[in-house]
């Protein structure tokens, strides 16, 4: 066995898969949000968000470690309520309705996962729709469902983003969702059934799932198991993002796709990390901006 790879020869299928980056993306919102922070604060208001965090999970705490630097840059206040992962489902929800009685907090955001015995649906209705800048209050969701304005959570919005952004087209194509969270993959197939795809959600039950993902125009991709999308789940030409970020023992975080195998095959796909992360973290601030704006 070699240890390292031979690279692609020159002209090879792989030059043709497209590097769906997040990062230019990311920094003309943040851009958009620094502008609006700035005038703001010339009205007296200064944007503040809080990130509600009961877990010790990692792929948590590099969004957390995110959102406070961009916050930070982008001139918006940031603060984390860390009530610890032995918090009680009371705890949590104290926290939070704190923060929806605090007049000068525009955005809360509870972070997932949550420790045993707290019910993230249940808390996230303790939530002030107002300040739902991640979409989890079942208001907000139910609205989101119907088509009526309502924050969606900030990866679906970013998996929508990153499509308009690379002008992929969506009416009457073909979409899957691997993953159907309340989080990700449930919000991001009602956004891309919105814009009249054909949507099918595959999940943990989901038999042959490349049955499906061949299906597929788009594939978007939300579970969280590195390398499960591997060159026999995609058609040539699909469209894949990947949303999975998950930690590496060498301290860096992995996708859902196998990138090697899939590339020379798939038109696009988004790398990880660099494709997704960041949009979530800028449309998640520019959330909290439109809340202090209607606030203001
Ligand atoms: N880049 C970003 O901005 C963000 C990244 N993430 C990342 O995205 C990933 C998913 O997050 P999240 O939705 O919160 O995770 P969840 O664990 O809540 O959901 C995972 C989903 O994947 C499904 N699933 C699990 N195993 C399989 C399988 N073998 N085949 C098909 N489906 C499967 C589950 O199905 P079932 O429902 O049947 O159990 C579930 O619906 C994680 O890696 C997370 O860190 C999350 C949020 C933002
Ligand atoms: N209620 C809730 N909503 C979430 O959206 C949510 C959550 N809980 N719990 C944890 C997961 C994980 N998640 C990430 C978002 C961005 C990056 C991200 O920005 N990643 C960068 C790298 C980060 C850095 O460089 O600091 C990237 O992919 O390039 C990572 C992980 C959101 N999640």
């Amino acid at each position: 066995m070699t240890t390292t790879e031979p690279p692609p020869p020159a002209g090879s299928a792989s030059e043709t898969t497209l590097r769906l980056g997040g990062v230019e993306l990311a920094r003309g919102i943040r851009a958009q949000v620094s502008s609006a922070a700035a005038e703001l604060s010339l009205a007296g208001v200064t944007p503040r968000l809080a990130v509600v965090v009961a877990t010790d999970d990692e792929s948590s705490a590099w969004y957390v470690r995110s959102i406070a630097k961009t916050a930070a840059k982008s001139g918006v206040s940031c603060d984390i309520v860390d009530v610890g992962a032995d918090a009680t489902a009371q705890d949590v929800r104290t926290a939070l309705e704190e923060l929806s009685n605090d007049t000068s907090v525009h955005g809360i955001i509870l972070q997932t996962p949550l420790p045993a015995g707290a019910d993230f649906e249940d808390l996230a209705a303790s939530i002030d729709p107002a300040k739902d800048v991640d979409g989890a209050n079942p208001l907000s969701r139910g609205r989101l469902g119907a088509g009526l304005p309502a924050f969606a959570p900030a990866t679906a919005a970013a998996v929508l983003a990153l499509l308009d952004h690379y002008e992929v087209p969506l009416a009457g194509r073909t979409c899957v969702v691997v993953g159907r969270s309340n989080v990700v993959g449930k919000p991001a197939a009602q956004l891309l059934l919105r814009r009249d795809a054909t949507v099918t959600i595959c999940h943990r039950y989901t038999e042959d799932l490349a049955r499906y993902t061949r299906t597929a125009d788009v594939l978007v991709v939300a579970v969280g198991r590195p390398g499960l999308i591997t060159a026999q789940h995609i058609t040539e030409g699909a469209i894949v993002i990947d949303v999975g970020t998950t930690p590496t023992a060498e301290g860096g975080l992995a996708g859902d796709v196998d990138e090697t195998g899939v590339s020379g095959l798939a038109r696009g796909l988004t790398p990880v990390p660099g494709g997704v992360g960041p949009v979530t973290t800028a449309l998640l601030l520019h959330h909290t901006i439109r809340s202090a704006q209607r606030h203001a």
